[in-house]
C-alpha cells in the first residue's frame, strides 16, 4: 500500500491517541491536551482501550484457568505464604518460613516416580542431551491460553541459562521412560544470591518445570519440585525464585507485560495484535516506525574491558530495588556478555572513558502454531538496563532500533525497575499475560504502601529478571 495513503505524519486516530496518552500521562499535561483527547476518543479509558488494540500481545504466558477458592493439594503443604492466613498471627518483619534442617534430615534418596520412569541428569554440555531438553520444551513448554504461540528457547540459550558461575549440573533435572529413555519431564535450579529488602539469601532459581503433553495431571510436576527442592537442601539452600503466569500461593510480586510492535504487519498478520477497524496497515506501520540508526552517541556492544565497571553501575542501580540479584563480576560477564542470538547488551562510554549506560535484552522466540506463512515470532524480552547519563527514553528506544535491525519482531518489558516512565511514550500497549514473582520458604511482609489482597512487593520495587 503507498504511502500517501497513510496520510500526513500524526493525522492517524491511533498516533493522535499515542500523543493524547503521553500528554495524558505526564506532569506537563494541558487542558488544551485534555480537549484533544475528548475530540479524538470520549475519555482517556476509551483512547487507551484503542491503543491497547494496536498491540494485544498473546505471548505465551503462564497461566491457565484454574477456579477461584479450588485447594492447592500440593502448595497447600509447602513452605509458601499462604493466601488464607489470619494477618493477625503473621511475623511482623520478613522471615524463613520452615526452619533450616540438619544434613540428616534432609532424605538422601530421589522421590519415587510412578512405574516406567527413572530420574536423569541432564549434562547441558552434551549437545545429544541439550537437544533432547530443546525438543521438550519446543513441543511441550508455556503456551498462551489461546494455543497460538509457544515458546521456543534455543539450544545455545538454554546453555547459557543453565551454565552460569557455579552451576550443578544434579540441578536439571529430567524424567525419563524407562524402555525408550525418552526425555519427558524437566525442571532445573540454578545458584543465585538474591536479596530481598535488607536480607541477602543464597537461593536456586527454579525454571523450565515442563510435562509432556500426554503425562499431564499425573501429578508429575509435584514430584519433579520435591527433588528439585531436595538436591537443593542438600547444598544447604533453603530458598528459592521462581516466576510464572499462573497463580499459586502465594505470589510477592504481580506484574505485567508490555509489547512494542516492531513488525506490526506480521504481528497483525499471525494474530498477535489485531488492527482497529479503523485503521490501515499503512497507518499503523507508520505508527510504529523507528529510525534507522540509534540516536545516543557512543553506543556500542558491552565487551569484556568493561565488566569490572558495568558490575559496578548495575549494582549501584540494583540496590535500589526490593527484590534484586546480587551480581559479581564473573555473573555479569556470564549474564551480559553478548551471545549471538541469545543476549544482546549495549554500554555508552563517556569522555574518560567511563560507562554511564547499560542496555540490553534476551532473545526467546515463540512457535506460531499452525500458522501457513509464518512458523516463528522473533521477541526480545528487556534484560538489566541502567540509564544515569543517557536518559532511559532514549536509551530504550536506542534498544528498540537495534533489536529490529537485528530481525525482531516485537520487544517485550514487564513494568518492573523504572519501566513504567518510558512505556507509554515508546508505544508498548498493554498485552494480556501476567507474570507473578514467586519466593520459596521466604516470608515477604505487606508493607505501608502494600494495597489489601494486593502482592507485598509492587511492580516498580522488582529489580530481578528471570529468563
Ligand atoms: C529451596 C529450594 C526450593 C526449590 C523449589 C521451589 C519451587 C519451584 C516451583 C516450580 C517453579 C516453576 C517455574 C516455571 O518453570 S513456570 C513454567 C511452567 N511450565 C509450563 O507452564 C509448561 C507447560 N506446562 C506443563 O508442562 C505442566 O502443565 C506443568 C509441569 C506446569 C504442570 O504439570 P501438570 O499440568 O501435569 O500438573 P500436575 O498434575 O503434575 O501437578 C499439578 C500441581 O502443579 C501445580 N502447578 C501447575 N503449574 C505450576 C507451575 N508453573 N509452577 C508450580 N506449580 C505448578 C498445580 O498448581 C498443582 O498443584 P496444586 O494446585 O495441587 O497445589
Amino acid at each position: 500500500m503507498a504511502d500517501d495513503q497513510a496520510g500526513p505524519p500524526g493525522s492517524s486516530e491511533a498516533e493522535e491517541v499515542v500523543h493524547l496518552l503521553q500528554a495524558n500521562g505526564s506532569a506537563a499535561q494541558t487542558d488544551g491536551d485534555n480537549q484533544r483527547l475528548r475530540a479524538v476518543t470520549p475519555n482517556a479509558d476509551k483512547a487507551r482501550e484503542l491503543l491497547n488494540q494496536l498491540t494485544l500481545g498473546q505471548q505465551p504466558q503462564r497461566q491457565k484457568s484454574r477456579r477461584a477458592g479450588d485447594p492447592y493439594a500440593f502448595w497447600g503443604t509447602q513452605p509458601v505464604a499462604q493466601f488464607n492466613e489470619d494477618p493477625a498471627s503473621l511475623p511482623a518483619t520478613d522471615c524463613q518460613i520452615d526452619r533450616t534442617k540438619t544434613a540428616a534430615e534432609v532424605r538422601q534418596d530421589p522421590y519415587g516416580l510412578p512405574a516406567d520412569f527413572e530420574w536423569s541428569i541432564c549434562n547441558m554440555s552434551d549437545d545429544k542431551t541439550v537437544h533432547e531438553v530443546f525438543e521438550l520444551l519446543t513441543y511441550h513448554y508455556v503456551e498462551d491460553d489461546d494455543e497460538m504461540f509457544r515458546f521456543k528457547y534455543s539450544r545455545e540459550f538454554l546453555q547459557w541459562a543453565l551454565q552460569p558461575p557455579g552451576f550443578r549440573q544434579e540441578w536439571h533435572i529430567g524424567v525419563r521412560a524407562c524402555k525408550t529413555k525418552r526425555l519427558v519431564g524437566f525442571i532445573t535450579g540454578v545458584p543465585a544470591t538474591l536479596r530481598v529488602r535488607t536480607n541477602t539469601i543464597s537461593m536456586a532459581e527454579i525454571n523450565f518445570l515442563c510435562v509432556h503433553k500426554k503425562l499431564r495431571s499425573k501429578r508429575l510436576a509435584p514430584v519433579l519440585i520435591k527433588e528439585i527442592t531436595r538436591r537443593v537442601n542438600l547444598q544447604n539452600i533453603w530458598q528459592a525464585a521462581y516466576t510464572a503466569g499462573v497463580v499459586l500461593p502465594k505470589p510477592v510480586a504481580e506484574c505485567q507485560y508490555y509489547h512494542r510492535s516492531l513488525n506490526p504487519k506480521k504481528l497483525v498478520s499471525v494474530g498477535f495484535s489485531r488492527l482497529p477497524s479503523t485503521m490501515t496497515m499503512a497507518r499503523l506501520i507508520k505508527l510504529y516506525k523507528l529510525p534507522e540508526e540509534p540516536l545516543t552517541p557512543g553506543i556500542r556492544p558491552l565487551t569484556k574491558k568493561d565488566i569490572p565497571q558495568v558490575t559496578h553501575l548495575l549494582s549501584n542501580y540494583l540496590s535500589k530495588f526490593q527484590l534484586a540479584p546480587v551480581l559479581n563480576e564473573e555473573e555479569v560477564e556470564h549474564f551480559l556478555m553478548p551471545v549471538e542470538g541469545v543476549i544482546d547488551s549495549y554500554v555508552v562510554e563517556s569522555a574518560g572513558s567511563i560507562i554511564t549506560d547499560l542496555v540490553s535484552y534476551y532473545t526467546l522466540p515463540s512457535t506460531i502454531i499452525g500458522n501457513p506463512s509464518y512458523q516463528e515470532l522473533k521477541a526480545a524480552f528487556m534484560y538489566y538496563t541502567v540509564a544515569t547519563e543517557t536518559p532511559l527514553q532514549q536509551l530504550m528506544r536506542d534498544v528498540l532500533i537495534l533489536s529490529k535491525a537485528k530481525g525482531h519482531d516485537v520487544f517485550n518489558a514487564l513494568d518492573i525497575f523504572a519501566n513504567d516512565s518510558f512505556l507509554k511514550e515508546l508505544k508498548f500497549g498493554i498485552g494480556d499475560g501476567r507474570l507473578r514473582y514467586y519466593l520459596y520458604n521466604w516470608r515477604v511482609v505487606p508493607s505501608a504502601e502494600t494495597r489489601a489482597n494486593e502482592p507485598p512487593l509492587t511492580p516498580k520495587n522488582v529489580g530481578l529478571v528471570l529468563l
